[in-house]
């Protein structure tokens, strides 16, 4: 659904018009939610009445609110409102709602001998209109501040005893998800929140389960429709290949704790954000031999724990269930050298470390990441796999995207494996319209799907750009072949979700673009690409990738010579919504396409 990008600042009530429109701001691709006023009552599905109260966040996609029981004075809740078209909320919604019931918690914090558990919890649901936009809401306990802040505060790093307990409250956290056919995708430090209250401190709690997804366990099937969802800077590499598996959210937990530790990711050094296929050469090369491009970013040491927790990511088979308890023991082993209790509020205060082994270079320093970024630096991948693979798998089946009522697999969570313990637990604002959030499937219609014509290997890892040659499922789709590094801007530190609008292949020839498209309106646009023929060529029949439509206009200047690139702009209506009126019509090739003002397109030569 189209947003505006906003400022990541809370921000108090508006003075919104009663019958406006869902804002969107001039130059920017997405709208924000409608804003809630103080003393709005929601009522949620259970007939439950929430007061909302003053705004405390405002996340990539929607708003989060204060709120209260009505008739209470506590504010111990929150409201995450977002419009009823976005599915990732839809995703959270129906997550919490199968599998984060309280009961569930409780029994394996019991199995476990967890006295707590940094997993949240779904109050309430429901619908609300605001200023005549429909509304989904979900109501959650308030927690307290996220790590971000503190990281932050202390100059991008954190204790390293902190950084520990993190790695084994947040794995306890994913064993908990996993063991619910799920992943989550999407952990950084903005995600990860302390708790309220007495003792609160001392357990952080992982929120935003809007990138989850159900895990494979069979074929590695990259999914171009899922590719580079994430936040960039931690994105797995399975995750850049739109595959959800249960290595992908410890290799994301793995680039934290890197940052965490004081040290800047190669990928980020090397300024490389803007273009998910770099970030993803830069990833498959630093895993490729891990241990060495670690020991590059830490001089003076690699952590331990560290190192010993990534050399085993970087080995597990996709459909691996992880060894989550090997994962602590790395971790506990090292608090207990140091001499950490794993008890007590988590410590956010920078002191003199104190273990043998960590990083005592400062943070982010040049020379630290310089080596690490010349170590990382994007080769080709080695592992190359068929250049048709394709996407659609039966696991990026999402129940809750496609059918909000029904369970979508078969209980993974009842034949799931929990493994006793081994020992008691002490174990892009104005000029970057960036994210890309056009994954709406809320009414459960599903797509088009493409049939397979090969799979990877289970442990070959697709060529990027292999993988990035996907058969189309959208019928009217453009029907060129471009590599998913068409990007728009990923800003710093946002989740971004793939827009689906990966086209379809002509020919088996793959050509890439890197495109920057200033587009100064609130719309999906589809680009058909049309690599035109040499001056001189005999005329051909045009094939089935030439598609335009009727309003869809040339912007490249047809007097150039050789090949060139003719890319032709769609608007999408409605509001990106499949099974949407809406966007039925735009998906119709003949129903008339808006015109869409100043794009501008690069053409980078390889
Ligand atoms: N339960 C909560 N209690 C207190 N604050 C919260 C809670 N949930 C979220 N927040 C705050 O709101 C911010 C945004 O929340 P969240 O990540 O869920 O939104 P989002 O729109 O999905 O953002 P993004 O996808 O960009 O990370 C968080 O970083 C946090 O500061």
């Amino acid at each position: 659904m189209p947003r505006a990008v906003k400022p990541k600042t809370a921000a108090g009530p508006s003075p919104a018009k009663k019958t406006a429109p869902a804002k969107k701001a001039k130059g920017k691709l997405y709208a924000m939610p409608e804003k809630l006023k103080e003393g709005t009552v929601l009522q949620d599905l259970a007939k439950g009445k929430w007061c909302i109260g003053p705004s405390i966040g405002i996340g990539g996609f929607g708003e989060i609110y204060a709120a209260a029981r009505a008739g209470e004075k506590n504010y111990d809740a929150v409201v995450k409102c977002e419009p009823h078209g976005n599915g990732p909320l839809f995703v959270e919604m129906h997550f919490y709602l199968r599998n984060a019931k309280q009961d569930d918690i409780k029994q394996f914090k019991q199995q476990r001998g967890l006295k707590t558990l940094g997993m949240p919890y779904i109050l309430a649901s429901g619908s609300a209109d605001v200023n005549g936009q429909k509304h989904r809401f979900i109501v959650m306990p308030r927690y307290g501040s996220d790590i971000s802040k503190f990281f932050k505060e202390n100059g991008k790093r954190l204790p390293e005893g902190t950084v520990y307990r993190l790695a084994l409250q947040m794995l306890d956290v994913y064993q908990f998800m996993h063991s619910t056919g799920y992943v989550h995708a999407d952990l950084k430090a903005a995600n990860i929140l302390l708790g309220q209250g007495k003792a609160g401190a001392a357990q952080a709690y992982l929120v935003d389960f809007g990138l989850a997804s159900h895990f494979v366990t069979g074929e590695f099937k990259p999914d171009p429709k899922k590719m580079h969802n994430g936040t960039i800077e931690y994105t797995s590499r399975d995750a850049h290949l739109g595959v959800p598996t249960r290595r992908a959210d410890l290799e994301i937990l793995g680039y934290n704790i890197i940052e965490w530790l004081g040290v800047e990711l190669p990928w980020v050094t090397q300024k490389l954000l803007a273009v998910p296929l770099k970030v993803q050469k830069a990833k498959e090369a630093f895993m490729e031999d891990v241990g060495a491009a670690l020991k590059a970013l830490f001089p003076k040491g690699v952590p331990v724990p560290l190192g010993e927790y990534m050399k085993y990511v970087a080995k597990l088979k996709h459909n691996e269930e992880p060894d989550y308890d090997k994962c602590r023991n790395w971790f506990s082993t090292a608090l207990k050298q140091m001499k950490i209790p794993n008890t007590g509020d988590l410590d956010f205060k920078i002191k003199p470390q104190s273990s043998s082994n960590n990083n005592h270079s400062p943070p982010g320093t040049s020379k630290a990441t310089a080596t690490a970024a010349a170590a990382a630096a994007p080769k080709r991948p080695k592992k190359v796999a068929s250049p048709d693979i394709i996407s659609d798998s039966e696991e990026e089946e999402e129940a809750p995207r496609r059918k909000p009522q029904a369970k979508a697999s078969p209980a993974p969570r009842r034949n799931a494996k929990v493994t006793p313990t081994i020992s008691p637990r002490k174990r892009y604002a104005e000029t970057s319209p960036t994210r890309k959030r056009v994954k709406t499937e809320p009414n459960g219609t599903p797509k088009p799907r493409a049939t397979p014509r090969a799979a990877a290997s289970p442990r070959a890892r697709a060529s990027p750009r292999s993988a990035a040659s996907p058969k189309a499922r959208t019928p009217n789709a453009a029907s060129a072949s471009f590599s998913p590094a068409l990007s728009l801007r990923a800003k710093h530190g946002k989740t971004v979700v793939n827009d689906d609008l990966t086209p379809k292949p002509r020919s088996n020839k793959t050509y890439e673009f890197n495109f920057e498209l200033d587009v100064s309106m609130d719309a999906n646009v589809i680009v058909n690409v049309k690599r035109k023929k040499k001056a001189g060529a005999k005329d051909q029949p045009t094939g089935e990738g030439d598609v335009k439509t009727p309003s869809s206009r040339s912007l490249a200047s047809s007097k150039e010579d050789t090949p060139v690139t003719r890319v032709n702009l769609r608007k999408v209506n409605g509001e990106g919504v499949p099974g949407s009126p809406l966007a039925a019509a735009a998906s119709s090739s003949s129903s008339p396409s808006p015109r869409t003002p100043a794009v501008t397109v690069r053409k980078y030569r390889r």
